[in-house]
């Protein structure tokens, strides 16, 4: 079967990507990095009423000039909406609400103050240091659209509203499975020839490490019956599952059988590395066989299957960039290209693969402090220093 473009391979996985997963209900704690469900729409004015946003004098605006009789104190909290007529002035504090009847707060600094009486040595503009009613939001306001992932200040906000319980869109679920006879786990003894198995560990902190939720399936040897019993018990509990090596020609590349036993998308792409990636859709849900290299795998997995973790929570957790090339690059593979390198930022991004070994898909070392990938079309042409080139990000640059 001829390998599809990898435009093509979007485009296919594009038109076939999950609807977003439903909601559920988390404690606001919890709520970090999670998407929204529903608009946060304000349920009254912040601030409810005119507030001070200084300690000083309540006062009419007006009354600036002669003396005034201190009446009374209004500190934060009091509920009592004391009355302010013309001539006097309360005590007012910083977040306290404003006397009915004050228009200004004159602060502390400005006055001076003999028993009850109260002399403005300093006025104010007409308003000073008073809240508005809904300064910072008003009733019915839409503070926070659903799909927003919630940061910090998306926290405070519904704290400031009261609010305990969030809805949120339930997290996707990958589980990572490796094949091989010749790959072994942690747990087991290790004899000269075989493999210790990083792909699972490597793809299920991956998956972690963009916010989903990863799970460890084992290894399952170079066995039909094992690796078709693994994928239907991670399909019975993930969105997604992902399945490493096994997908080339060899004789014991059982994996694509396997695979395409369920509703194939496509199988085969013109990339370097990976080109023996499998999608499939199982029912609602999707199996992604990526190829055996650690490198390919890697590459893969945030090509193929991170789209479809993003579509299933509705958000974004890559990016794709522009950034200079630090050096001539010479792009010998005729096939579209996914090249790790180093990026810095210096007013603009900048990428190089200085340090990084030429050699096979094997070379997982490579991705060591790595954060990005350099995407570069099929064909093979020269890149000139400083030249623009396209890069997937997929980890915080200034971290
Ligand atoms: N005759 C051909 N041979 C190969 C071709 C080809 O076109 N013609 N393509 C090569 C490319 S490109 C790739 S990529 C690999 C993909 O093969 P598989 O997906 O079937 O992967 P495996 O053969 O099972 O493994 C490849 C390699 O990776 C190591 N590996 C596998 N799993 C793990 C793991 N969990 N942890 C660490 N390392 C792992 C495995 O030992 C192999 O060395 O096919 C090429 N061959
Ligand atoms: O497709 Mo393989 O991953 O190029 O080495």
């Amino acid at each position: 079967m001829a390998h599809i473009s990898f435009e093509e391979s979007i485009k296919i996985l594009s038109e076939n990507l999950p609807k977003s997963k439903g909601s559920e209900k988390v404690f606001l704690e919890n709520a970090l990095n999670r998407v929204l469900a529903k608009d946060i729409i304000a349920k009254f004015n912040n601030p409810y009423k005119e507030t001070a946003s200084m300690d000083g004098y309540a006062i009419k605006y007006l009354d600036q000039d002669g003396e005034l009789k201190i009446i009374g104190k209004n500190p934060a909290g009091s509920f009592e909406f004391n009355k302010l007529k013309s001539g006097e002035a309360i005590k007012t504090y910083t977040g306290s609400f404003m006397p009915d009847g004050a228009d200004t707060l004159v602060p502390i600094e400005n006055v001076e103050v003999k028993g009850n009486k109260l002399k403005i040595l300093k006025k104010v503009e007409k308003g000073f240091a008073v809240r508005e009613i809904g300064e910072d939001f008003k009733k019915g306001d839409v503070l926070i659209k659903k799909g927003k992932v919630i940061k910090s200040a998306e926290i405070g906000v519904l704290a400031s509203l009261g609010i305990p319980v969030v809805d949120v869109v339930k997290k996707p679920i990958v589980s990572i499975i490796s094949t091989g006879e010749e790959i072994v786990d942690l747990d087991s003894k290790y004899e000269i020839g075989q493999i210790r198995s990083s792909n699972n560990y490597t793809l299920t902190a991956l998956a972690r490490s963009l916010g989903f939720i990863g799970i460890n399936l084992g290894i399952a040897g170079d066995n039909k019956k094992e690796i078709k019993e693994k994928i239907l018990d991670g399909l019975k509990n993930s969105d997604v599952v992902i399945t490493t090596g096994g997908v080339s020609v060899g004789d014991f590349d059982f994996v694509k059988e396997i695979t395409s036993e369920f509703e194939v998308l496509f199988y085969g792409v013109n990339i370097k590395p990976g080109q023996w990636v499998m999608v499939a859709k199982a029912g609602e849900k999707y199996i992604v066989s990526l190829p055996g290299f650690p490198y390919s795998s890697f590459v893969t997995f945030l090509l193929y299957a991170l789209p479809i973790l993003e579509s299933l929570e509705n958000k974004k957790v890559t990016k794709k960039i522009k950034a200079k090339l630090l050096h001539n690059f010479v792009k010998t593979n005729p096939k579209y290209q996914f090249v790790a390198v180093n990026i810095t930022f210096d007013g603009s991004f900048y990428v190089d693969t200085i340090g990084k070994k030429q050699g096979s898909s094997g070379i997982l070392t490579n991705l060591i402090n790595n954060k990005a990938l350099m995407c570069l079309k099929e064909g093979t042409y020269e890149l000139k220093k400083g030249e623009d080139v396209d890069v997937l990000v997929y980890d915080d640059l200034f971290r």
